[in-house]
C-alpha cells in the first residue's frame, strides 16, 4: 500500500480495513517512531505523540518558560502509558538527552510499572494507579523530575478477579529469587513450590513457560533499581518485605465454638509464620494475637480485649498486607523523587515544567467494585476537564466573535460530579456511614437508593441487593456495593501497626514510623479525587 498521507483524518473514507492497512504500511516501512521528523514545530511532521511533545517543548521555550501540562486519556488498554513513555522519550531527545539524570528518568517507568501495573482482563500491563510526572526545565534542559502517585489499587494485593493477576513485581520475584528459594521460603521441606493464596490465579504449570521472560524482567528491574540509586541493602529489605506479604496471605484461621477466630496450626502455616518473622522482621506470636483480638485504645469504645470473629481476623490479615504494600509503593516513589530532585534555590526564577498526567482508563467489567467506582470517577473528572476546555471555551470563543448560529451541544457531566462529590453526595454519605459501627454494605446501598433514586445519573437495582447503576459519560456501569465500607475505611488495627513500627526490617519500620500517611484516612476516595481535581 502506498502511503499518500500520514494523517488518517484527511482521508475521505475511514473504516477498520483502511485503518489497519494504513498501520501495516507504516509499520512495514518502519516509519512509526522517527524523532527527527518532530522537531522545531516541523510543519511536515505527521500527527504523532512526538509532535505533541515537540509542541509542548517549543511552547515552553517560546512562551517565556511557561509551564505546560499534557493530559493523556482513553479507556483501559487504549495506549496511555505507552504514549506517556514516548512523550517523555521525545522530550529527552529534544534536550539532546544524555545526562545521567535523563537516563535515570527513562528508567522510572519500568520501575513503577513493576510495582504499580498488573495484568487485567483488558490489558496485560494495566496501570493500577494514577501518576502525574513533572519534568523541570532550566535553560531548556531537564534539571529534575517529580512523580505524584494516586489511588494505588491495593485490594489487588490480596485478591484478583478470574483471569487477572497480582502486581507484576510478585511474579518477577518468584522467578528472580528462585536460586534463594530457601531463604525466602518459596518451597516447602520436600522442595515443592509453595502455593500463595494472594496469587490466586497463578499456577506453576503455566509459570514454566513464562519463567525466562520473568527472569529477564527481574534483571531489568534490578538494573533500574541500581540506576536510580536504591542501595543493595534497601533492595534486600524491599524484596524481603514483598515476599513477606505473600506469606501473610497464607496465614489461615478458623472459627471456634464461641465464634472467635483461632489460628490454624499446620505445616504450611507454620512455615509462613517463620518466613514472616524473618522477612517482615516481626514477632509472630504477637502478630497472631494482634490479628485475632483488639486491645482497648485510649479514648476508644472498648474497655476489654475483644476477640475477633473469623471475618475480622481475615480482614486484619489482609489490611496488613495492603498497608505494607501501599506504603512500600509510596516509599519507592519518594526515593525516586529524591534521586531526581534538584536544588530549587540554585535555579530560582528560570524553572518551568512540563507535566504529564497518566491515570488508569475507564473500566467496565462484568463485576465492578469500589475500585472501578474510584477509577471511573477520576475519569469523569478528566472528561469534565475536556468538556470545559474543548466545548465551553470554544463556545465562548464563537460568542466573542459573534458567531451564534453554530449550535454546540455536549453532555455536561457536572451533575454527575455533584452527585458524587457534592456536600451531601455519594462519597460524603459513604464516609458518614463508615463512622457508624453498625452500618453494613446493605444499609449503605439502601441509604443511597433512598437519597439518590430521583437523580437521573443513579439507577437503583430492581432487586433488594447491593447493586446500583451509574449513568457515566462512557455508558452505564453497574456496581456492587460489596465491601464498600471496609474498603473506604481502609483501617489497620493499632496492634498490627505497632508491631510493624518495631520491625527489624529497616524499610518496614521506617514506613510505619511516620504515622499514617495522608491517603490512609477513611476519606480515601474523596480526598484522592479532590487532589486530582486540583492538579487539573
Ligand atoms: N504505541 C504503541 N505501540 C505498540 N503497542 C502499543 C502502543 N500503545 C499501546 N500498545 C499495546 O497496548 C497495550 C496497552 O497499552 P497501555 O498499557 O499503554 O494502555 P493504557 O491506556 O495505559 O491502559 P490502562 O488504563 O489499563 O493502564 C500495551 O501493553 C501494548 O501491548
Amino acid at each position: 500500500m502506498e502511503l499518500k498521507t500520514h494523517d488518517l483524518a484527511t482521508l475521505p473514507d475511514l473504516n477498520e480495513e483502511i485503518i489497519l492497512n494504513f498501520l501495516k504500511a507504516r509499520y512495514t516501512a518502519d516509519i512509526i517512531y522517527i524523532h527527527k521528523l518532530c522537531t522545531n514545530l516541523n510543519r511536515e511532521a505527521p500527527p504523532h505523540v512526538y509532535a505533541l511533545a515537540d509542541f509542548a517543548y517549543e511552547c515552553l521555550k517560546s512562551n517565556s518558560y511557561k509551564s505546560q501540562c499534557c493530559v493523556i486519556s482513553g479507556e483501559s488498554g487504549a495506549g496511555k502509558t505507552e504514549s506517556t513513555k514516548h512523550f517523555i522519550n521525545h522530550l529527552i531527545y529534544l534536550c539532546l538527552g544524555n545526562t545521567r539524570l535523563e537516563l535515570q528518568i527513562l528508567q522510572v517507568n519500568p520501575l513503577l510499572e513493576a510495582f504499580g501495573n498488573a495484568t487485567t482482563l483488558m490489558n496485560d500491563n494495566s496501570s493500577r494507579f494514577g501518576k502525574y510526572i513533572e519534568l523541570s526545565f532550566y535553560n531548556n534542559k531537564v534539571v529534575g523530575a517529580k512523580i505524584s502517585e494516586y489511588l494505588l489499587e491495593k485490594s489487588r494485593v490480596v485478591f484478583q478477579n478470574k483471569g487477572e493477576q497480582n502486581f507484576h513485581i510478585f511474579y518477577y520475584l518468584l522467578a528472580g529469587l528462585e536460586s534463594q528459594c530457601e531463604k525466602y521460603a518459596l518451597v516447602d521441606e520436600d522442595g515443592h513450590h509453595l502455593r500463595f493464596n494472594y496469587l490466586n490465579n497463578f499456577s506453576y504449570k503455566s509459570y514454566k513457560n513464562l519463567k525466562q521472560n520473568l527472569i529477564e524482567k527481574y534483571d531489568q528491574l534490578i538494573n533500574a533499581l541500581n540506576y536510580i540509586a536504591f542501595l543493595e541493602t534497601e533492595q534486600a529489605d524491599l524484596f524481603a518485605a514483598l515476599i513477606g506479604i505473600l506469606h501473610v496471605g497464607n496465614l489461615e484461621f478458623e472459627s471456634n465454638d464461641e465464634g472467635y477466630a483461632t489460628f490454624i496450626n499446620s505445616k504450611e502455616t507454620n512455615l509462613s509464620l517463620m518466613a514472616i518473622s524473618e522477612l517482615l522482621g516481626i514477632n509472630t506470636s504477637a502478630l497472631i494475637e494482634a490479628l485475632t483480638a483488639s486491645i482497648p485504645t485510649a479514648g476508644g469504645r472498648d474497655e476489654f480485649i475483644r476477640n475477633h470473629t473469623l471475618e475480622a481476623a481475615l480482614d486484619a490479615r489482609d489490611a496488613l498486607a495492603k498497608h505494607v504494600y501501599s506504603r512500600l509503593f509510596c516509599w519507592i516513589v519518594s526515593k525516586i523523587n529524591k534521586t531526581l530532585s534538584y536544588e530549587r534555590s540554585e535555579k530560582a526564577g528560570g524553572i518551568s515544567e512540563i507535566g504529564i498526567l497518566d491515570i488508569y482508563g475507564f473500566e467496565h467489567f462484568q463485576k465492578n467494585g469500589f475500585e472501578q467506582l474510584c477509577i471511573n470517577l477520576a475519569n469523569e473528572q478528566i472528561q469534565y476537564f475536556f468538556n470545559k476546555h474543548i466545548f465551553s471555551l470554544e463556545k465562548d470563543e464563537y460568542l466573542k466573535e459573534d458567531i451564534s448560529s453554530i449550535a454546540i451541544t455536549f453532555n455536561d457531566n457536572q451533575p454527575l460530579l455533584e452527585l458524587f462529590m457534592g456536600s451531601s453526595g455519594i462519597l460524603k454519605k459513604l464516609d458518614d456511614l463508615c463512622k457508624l459501627p453498625r452500618a453494613t454494605d446493605l444499609s449503605l446501598i439502601e441509604n443511597f437508593n433512598k437519597e439518590f433514586s430521583k437523580n437521573s445519573y443513579y439507577i437503583p437495582s430492581k432487586r433488594c441487593d447491593l447493586n446500583f447503576t451509574i449513568n457515566h459519560y462512557a455508558g452505564k456501569v453497574t456496581y456492587t456495593g460489596e465491601n464498600f465500607l471496609e474498603k473506604n475505611r481502609d483501617s489497620l488495627p493499632l496492634r498490627v501497626s505497632e508491631l510493624l513500627k518495631n520491625s527489624s526490617n529497616d524499610i518496614i519500620s521506617e514506613i510505619f514510623s511516620n504515622g499514617s500517611s495522608p491517603k490512609e484516612t477513611i476519606y480515601t476516595s474523596y480526598t484522592v479525587v479532590s487532589i486530582l481535581m486540583k492538579k487539573l
